[in-house]
């Protein structure tokens, strides 16, 4: 009896190869020997097949979330919350990594404190008397074309600081008793501030971004293992039993010098940021720090201290500006069945947009990020724009783009908390947006004020009557966001099922 074979009854190709009647024994073996490897191939393949085939199904299953906005308006501090909630122990393991970033922020904003004292003391020395009005530098601008709001062209310069003012209320004009202390505040710190540059190219690998707003430091997608523990070469062994505590600092020398050059210079930031001309300059709003130098500076002492390791808030409060996108995916359990999320996080300045782009044929979802506490700041990459209004055009190519039409839109009006802070000190909207007019300049007021604006864009580009949800944020409160990620789970997964229901 013939061993059975592959080859089949009626097919021709099986009648044409089938043996002949008068194979030899070892023929015979030869031929059954193929016959096995060829199975083996062919089974080979069909496994190949199916593994394709079940991860192209998989793949289909997983939600696409696209986090847009310009830069600085939240997008990675909302990536972090979403790690915080789906994959915590991912953040405890790249705790330690961000101490540079947190030594970067404080060593920035002393630089950026002193330079704007010298620039003040450079007036001083002048002694000019004038007007007391703003000035922008620079060639005169026409603003940006068709603003969507009526903002007023910035009257700062490029690199944050305040135009020098002719003001007979120079907040320097009583402090020449404090002056010589800054001038020796400014000799003790030196050689923190010059660290700078130093730990800038550390973080962004040495690799310098242009057109890209205020030449701060850019991290791509997976810094955190990348930069500081590769360029060791090494990482601390531990014992298994630890898997999922917190990283054990790691002993870059560079970033222990920093912080014994901060734990020998804390007294003296304390002094520099409680001293009464640098009070004077922010109080008169002469000197405009950024909202997590404000942060870090309050908690000098503790995070100069030798043993510092940061917490999830300073985490939270860390800046660092994204290069192009990154992916972040989070296991996201839903009514008992687990599916794949992939957060993209994308650097938000105008130099970085065209990088969004591949990624939008795919998307299920969009959290569009608009920090509305914004409203008297202008872009780093184009002072004449007001960030509100490059916000709101934003928002409206994102709303127009036809390879986003059937995207489930959410958007985060973010920073709630700045807002409240600016207009609880005084801060008149009008001044900045002239289309405000007389209205209160009360919380409630401008936060619906700012979201009718985005509510019309929404209106007036929404061929397809999709649904605009909402939500006033602020994305570095963790318990409030996290209870916001959870409704905006549930909106986009429905919206997802929906729109999978019908393809
Ligand atoms: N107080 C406060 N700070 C916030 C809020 N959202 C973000 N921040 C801070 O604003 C800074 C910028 O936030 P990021 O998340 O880095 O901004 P981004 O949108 O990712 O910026 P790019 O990567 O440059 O596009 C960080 O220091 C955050 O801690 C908020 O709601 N309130
Ligand atoms: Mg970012």
């Amino acid at each position: 009896m013939r061993t059975p074979s592959i080859y089949s009854q009626d097919d021709p190709l099986t009648e044409a190869l089938r043996p002949s009647e008068n194979e030899t024994e070892a023929q015979r073996r030869e031929r059954l020997q193929e016959e096995a490897e060829a199975r083996r191939v062919s089974d080979k393949i069909d496994e190949q097949l199916r593994l394709e085939k079940e991860m192209l199904r998989r793949s289909r299953g997983d939600v696409k979330l696209l986090l847009l906005g310009q830069a600085e308006s939240g997008k990675s501090t909302l990536q972090k919350q979403f790690q915080l909630m789906y994959k915590p122990h991912t953040l405890d393991q790249e705790r330690a990594s961000w101490r540079a970033v947190i030594y970067f922020n404080v060593v920035r904003s002393i630089k950026h404190i002193l330079s704007t004292l010298e620039s003040w003391d450079d007036y001083i020395d002048e002694n000019e008397s004038g007007p007391s009005r703003y000035v922008a530098t620079g060639s005169p601008s026409p603003g940006p074309s068709s603003p969507i709001i009526s903002p007023i062209v910035s009257p700062h310069t490029p690199n944050g600081s305040a135009s020098r003012s002719t003001s007979p209320f120079h907040p320097l004009a009583n402090a020449s008793s404090s002056k010589s202390s800054v001038a020796s505040l400014r000799r003790r710190l030196s050689p923190l501030v010059s660290a700078d540059s130093q730990l800038a190219d550390k973080l962004s690998g040495g690799v310098a971004v242009s057109g890209s707003g205020k030449g701060n430091v850019f991290v791509r997608s997976g810094w955190q293992a990348r930069t500081i523990e590769n360029a060791l070469g090494r990482r601390r062994a531990r014992p298994s039993a630890d898997f999922g505590k917190p990283e054990e600092p790691v002993q870059d020398p560079l970033i222990e010098e920093i912080a014994r050059m901060l734990e020998a210079s804390k007294e003296d930031i304390r002094e520099l940021w409680a001293h009464p001309t640098v009070r004077g300059l922010i109080a008169k709003r002469r000197m405009k720090l950024d909202e997590w130098a404000e942060f870090f500076l309050r908690h000098i002492p503790r995070i100069a201290s030798a043993d510092y390791i940061p917490t999830t808030d300073d985490i939270l409060h860390a800046r660092i500006q994204t290069m192009g996108v990154s992916e972040h995916v989070f296991e996201v359990n839903i009514h008992g069945k687990s599916v794949s999320w992939h957060l993209f996080d994308v650097g938000g300045a105008r130099g970085q947009r065209h990088t969004w782009v591949p990624y939008f044929d795919d998307a299920n979802a969009i959290i569009f990020v608009a920090p509305i506490s914004a409203f008297d700041q202008y872009l780093e990459e184009d002072p004449r724009t007001n960030r509100i209004d490059d916000s709101l055009q934003l928002f409206t190519q994102i709303c127009s783009n036809p390879l986003l039409k059937n995207v489930h839109l959410v958007l985060f009006l973010n920073k709630t908390d700045l807002l409240r802070a600016k207009l609880e000190s005084g801060l008149k909207v009008r001044k900045y947006i002239t289309s405000f007019g007389d209205r209160v300049n009360d919380y409630e007021t401008v936060v619906q004020y700012f979201r009718a604006h985005f509510l019309q864009v929404h209106r007036r580009n929404n061929e397809n009557r999709r649904v605009l949800y909402t939500h006033f944020t602020s994305v570095v409160d963790t318990k409030a966001t996290q209870r916001i990620i959870g409704n905006v789970r549930d909106s986009i997964f429905r919206g997802y099922l929906q729109s999978a229901a019908l393809v």
